[in-house]
C-alpha cells in the first residue's frame, strides 16, 4: 500500500497534483508532502491536508512515491540531493517534458521502476488526460501507478517514444481548448451576450460536445452532421471557419509545439 508521496517542487503542475489526490472523489489517504524553496508559495496547501516544507531530504524519507515536478534542468541537482535516500522500494516519476527513462535512470544512480507520467492541469479537479510511460518497472509498479491517477483522471499508458506527442496533444492541448473558449466567447459578445454569459454558455456547450465523443464513443464527423441542416447556418459559420484556416491553424500548431518538444530534446 502507498502510504507516503513527496511531491518535489510545488510549482504549477506539483501543487495540482497534490490538490488533485487529496480532494478526489476517491481521495489518496497516505501522506502528501510537497517542496518548494519559497515556502509560503504553497502554504494554502495545508487546507487541503498537505503537508508542505523546503527540505527534498525529509520529504523524500520513507515515501513510497517520489514525483518530480520541477522543470528539466532542475532534474540533475535534485537527484544528486534525493537519491541517497530512495527506499529500495521507492518508485520514481518524472513529469518534465522532453527528459528521457534512460536519463533519469542514469542520474538516479541506474535506477530501475521509472515512470513518465504526463498529467494536465485539469487534473487539480479530477478530469486529467494522463499518459504514462514505464520504464523497467514490475507489473505491480505498473498497478500501482494506474490506481493513483486512476482517481483524477483518465490514465493511458503509451510508449516512452510517444511521450512529446502526448506533452502537446494533453498537456499543450488544454491551452488550445481554452483559447478556442476564449475566441468562441469574443464572438459571443459581437453578437450580442455580456462576456460572462458568453463565457459560459461557450464552454459548456464545449463541455456537452466533449462529452458526446467521450460517451457515446461517437465521431466528430457524426455529430457535426447532425447539427448541420442543409443550408442552414451552422454549415456557412463552419466552412468560413475553414476557409479562415480553422483546422489547418490547429493542426500546425500542434506540429510546432512538438518540433520545439524534439528539438529541445535534440539540444541536451
Ligand atoms: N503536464 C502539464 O500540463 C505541464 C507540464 N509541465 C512540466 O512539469 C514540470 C514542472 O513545471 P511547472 O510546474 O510549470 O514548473 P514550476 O516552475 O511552476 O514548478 C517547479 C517548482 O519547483 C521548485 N523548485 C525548483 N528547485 C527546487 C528545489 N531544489 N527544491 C524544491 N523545489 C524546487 C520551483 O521553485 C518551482 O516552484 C516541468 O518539467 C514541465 O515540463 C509544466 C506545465 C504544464
Ligand atoms: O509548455 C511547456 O513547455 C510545458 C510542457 C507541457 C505543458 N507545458
Amino acid at each position: 500500500m502507498i502510504k507516503k508521496i513527496a511531491i518535489i517542487g510545488g510549482g504549477n503542475l506539483g501543487s495540482a497534483i497534490a490538490k488533485g489526490l487529496k480532494n478526489a472523489k476517491k481521495p489518496f489517504e497516505g501522506e502528501i508532502a510537497v517542496t518548494r524553496r519559497r515556502v509560503h508559495l504553497i502554504k494554502s496547501l495545508e487546507q487541503d491536508g498537505i503537508i508542505v516544507g523546503k527540505d527534498n531530504v525529509e520529504a523524500t524519507k520513507n515515501a513510497d512515491i517520489v514525483v518530480l515536478a520541477v522543470k528539466p534542468y532542475q532534474l540533475k541537482d535534485i537527484l544528486d540531493e534525493i537519491s541517497p535516500y530512495f527506499l529500495e522500494k521507492t518508485i520514481l516519476i518524472s513529469l518534465a517534458a522532453g527528459v528521457d527513462s534512460l536519463q533519469i535512470s542514469e542520474m538516479a544512480g541506474g535506477r530501475k521502476g521509472i515512470f513518465r507520467v504526463m498529467p494536465n492541469t485539469a487534473i487539480s479537479i479530477g478530469e486529467s488526460m494522463t499518459c504514462v510511460s514505464a520504464f523497467q518497472s514490475t507489473e505491480e509498479q505498473d498497478q500501482i501507478i494506474n490506481g493513483l491517477f486512476e482517481p483524477v483522471g483518465v490514465v493511458q499508458f503509451i510508449p516512452e517514444e510517444l511521450m512529446a506527442s502526448a506533452t502537446v496533444l494533453a498537456a499543450c492541448g488544454i491551452a488550445y481548448a481554452l483559447r478556442f473558449i476564449r475566441a468562441a466567447t469574443q464572438g459571443g459578445v459581437e453578437i450580442g451576450f455580456g462576456s460572462e454569459l458568453a463565457l459560459r454558455i461557450a464552454s459548456q456547450t464545449v463541455k456537452g460536445a466533449a462529452e458526446l465523443i467521450i460517451q457515446d464513443k461517437s465521431h466528430p464527423e457524426a455529430e457535426i452532421d447532425k447539427v448541420t441542416t442543409p443550408r442552414g447556418i451552422t454549415i456557412s459559420g463552419l466552412n468560413e471557419m475553414e476557409h479562415q484556416g480553422f483546422s489547418s491553424a490547429l493542426i500546425k500548431g500542434v506540429l510546432t509545439s512538438f518540433e520545439k518538444i524534439e528539438n529541445a530534446g535534440k539540444k541536451k
